[in-house]
């Protein structure tokens, strides 16, 4: 980019063109500017600009009209395109069409100046309140001895978290103890350190994480809202990190929020921040993970898990690029790109009433399925691969072991419900087992099922379909037997049964376990707290 970027403004209202083309200027921007599609293409014919700030309603055309032609000629301007108010259609069609972002009409002009900023990547001249670096840790961490946000990402599947009173996202993915100073640290990604990427470490050639791999590429380029779908343990952090990683903002924070582990009078502090004296107990002023993840981006995992008036209060923040931290009197502006994930059907949650359709629409502008392990088994021996010189590496052992053709072989009749996570602690495990350089059958603790050693199917993808309702039934409700005396007791029983089961298939592995039956994490553990069910083992 040159030293003195050049815009292309189209605006068909003189006084609104003249409004930003005198903010652009005071920001030391050099400007041209149109008033019709027409005029817009003869002036980007006959030079390159750093972005193209665009009107969606042109007379002779629409702002998409600029954004097709600028595809379609495949160059490097950013665009921008400025929408009528309320019109979230045409904000995530400019989207869809390749805009980098998009803006409201009436245009805040602190908010134009960040969006133009941020899209040639420079920080805007701040007038008003400036939103304070990212120096304290986000509101969770003062609120309770463990982090809500994930760990860095440095070492990826097993950063050292500790579980703690909220059930934080690193929590699942640590099979190992944490030292008690990482409960403190805000989980913002560590300055980069050359080493690998988010996008070097998703690893599988298959076609499906081949076409994962071009989405992000292609998604990164913009600031549109990306909603990724996909099982408990697919990878949809690694996505959404290797996302930040492939962008411009690469730089700056990587923030990565658990909605679902997060109690739901905390969650207005917790995302927004709040000031000193605001409740009981505020006795500092806090930033929340908007602040933390300024100029860079927010990873709101389980987004489906939100309750509705925070969904409200999350909306208006993207709307108004703006948060009020609690008890503060003025708002101040946020220059972050979102990214969400779930492993619910948001769809399905709008029609139930329970999400909310124009938070919908704003989230789910672009979307990315992350498919489970079982539909692309040929990735299975390349991932354990390198998750394997990724354990020795941290256990020190060397040569890296490797598993056995038959202990791969049994493998890949496993569904694995709880995806590449499950993988990860049942190699985690298997390395820790093994005596020589290789990992046997043996080292992997697999079910007998899945081994085929007893009469039970075994569990692979394509034999797990569940039994016919009425065979799974247990006799009293069959109508074979004495009804039971007291149903609740009767039924936590049953539940109490089927639950330890599934944990003994699964190694104590309670996300795996939970997966197996359709529960999240969050679910699993609060019916084991509920059925005071106990196992010993890592958090996962
Ligand atoms: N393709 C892959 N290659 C290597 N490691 C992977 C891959 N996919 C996932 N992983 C690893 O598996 C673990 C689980 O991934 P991740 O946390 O991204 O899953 P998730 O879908 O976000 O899970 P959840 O829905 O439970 O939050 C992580 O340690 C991640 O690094």
């Amino acid at each position: 980019m040159s030293a003195d970027p050049r815009l292309l403004v189209v605006d068909d209202e003189p006084d609104l063109r003249t409004l930003y083309e005198m903010t652009l200027l005071r920001e030391g921007f050099s400007l041209d500017s149109a008033g019709t599609v027409e005029d817009a293409l003869e002036l980007l014919g006959a030079r390159r600009y750093d972005a193209v700030i665009t009107d969606m309603r042109l007379p002779d055309g629409s702002g998409l009209d600029i954004l097709r032609w600028l595809e379609q000629q495949g160059r490097s301007e950013r665009a921008l395109v400025i929408t009528a108010y309320g019109s979230a259609e045409n904000a995530v069609e400019a989207l869809k069409a390749g805009a980098y972002d998009y803006l409201t009409k009436p245009v805040d002009l602190r908010q134009f100046r960040m969006v133009v900023a941020s899209a040639l990547g420079r920080t805007p001249k701040m007038e008003g309140p400036v939103p304070k670096p990212f120096s304290s840790a986000p509101a969770a961490a003062a609120s309770s001895a463990a982090p809500v946000v994930a760990a860095p990402d440095a070492s990826d599947a097993f950063a050292p978290t500790a579980p703690g009173a909220f059930d934080v996202l690193a929590s699942a993915q640590a099979p190992k103890p944490a030292p008690a100073e990482a409960r403190k640290l805000p989980r913002a990604t560590p300055p980069l350190t050359g080493s690998t990427t988010a996008l070097e470490r998703l690893v599988g050639d298959s076609a499906p994480m081949r076409q994962v791999r071009e989405l992000i590429e292609k998604v990164a380029r913009s600031m549109a809202p990306v909603l990724l779908n996909g099982e408990s343990g697919t990878g949809k952090e690694l996505v959404a990190r290797a996302i930040h990683d492939v962008s411009a903002r690469r730089p700056q924070p990587f923030i990565a929020v658990n909605c679902g582990a997060i109690p739901e009078q905390l969650l207005e502090a917790e995302f927004f921040g709040y000031r000193k004296g605001a409740f009981t107990g505020a006795s500092e002023d806090r930033e929340g993970f908007f602040q933390a993840a300024q100029g860079g981006t927010l990873f709101l995992d389980e987004i489906g898990d939100l309750p509705l008036a925070m969904q409200s209060k999350l909306l208006r923040a993207l709307q108004e690029r703006s948060v009020r931290p609690v008890g503060a009197v003025a708002e101040m502006p946020v220059n972050v790109r979102l990214l969400s994930a779930t492993h619910k059907d948001l769809a399905a949650e709008v029609a139930g009433g329970r999400f909310r359709q124009d938070l919908y629409y704003r989230l789910n502008v672009i979307q990315i399925r992350v498919p489970p392990l079982r539909e692309r088994m040929e990735d299975l021996a390349p991932i354990s691969a390198r998750i394997l010189q990724r354990i020795a590496a941290d256990a020190g052992v060397a040569p890296v072991p490797a598993l056995t053709p038959a202990a791969l072989a049994t493998l890949s009749r496993y569904s694995f419900p709880g995806n590449v996570r499950e993988l990860e602690n049942l190699l985690h495990r298997a390395l820790a087992l093994s005596s020589g350089d290789g990992i046997d059958l043996a080292d992997l603790g697999l079910p007998d099922s899945v081994l085929g050693l007893d009469d039970a199917p075994a569990e692979t993808g394509d034999v797990a379909a569940e039994p016919p309702l009425g065979a799974a039934l247990p006799a009293e409700a069959r109508g074979d037997a004495p009804l039971p005396a007291d149903l609740a007791t009767y039924l936590d029983e049953v539940e109490k049964q089927i639950l330890l089961r599934a944990l003994e298939q699964h190694r104590n592995n309670r996300t795996a376990a939970g997966a197996s039956l359709g529960l999240s994490l969050r679910q699993m553990r609060y019916r084991m707290a509920r059925l005071a069910i106990s196992v010993g083992g890592d958090e996962s």
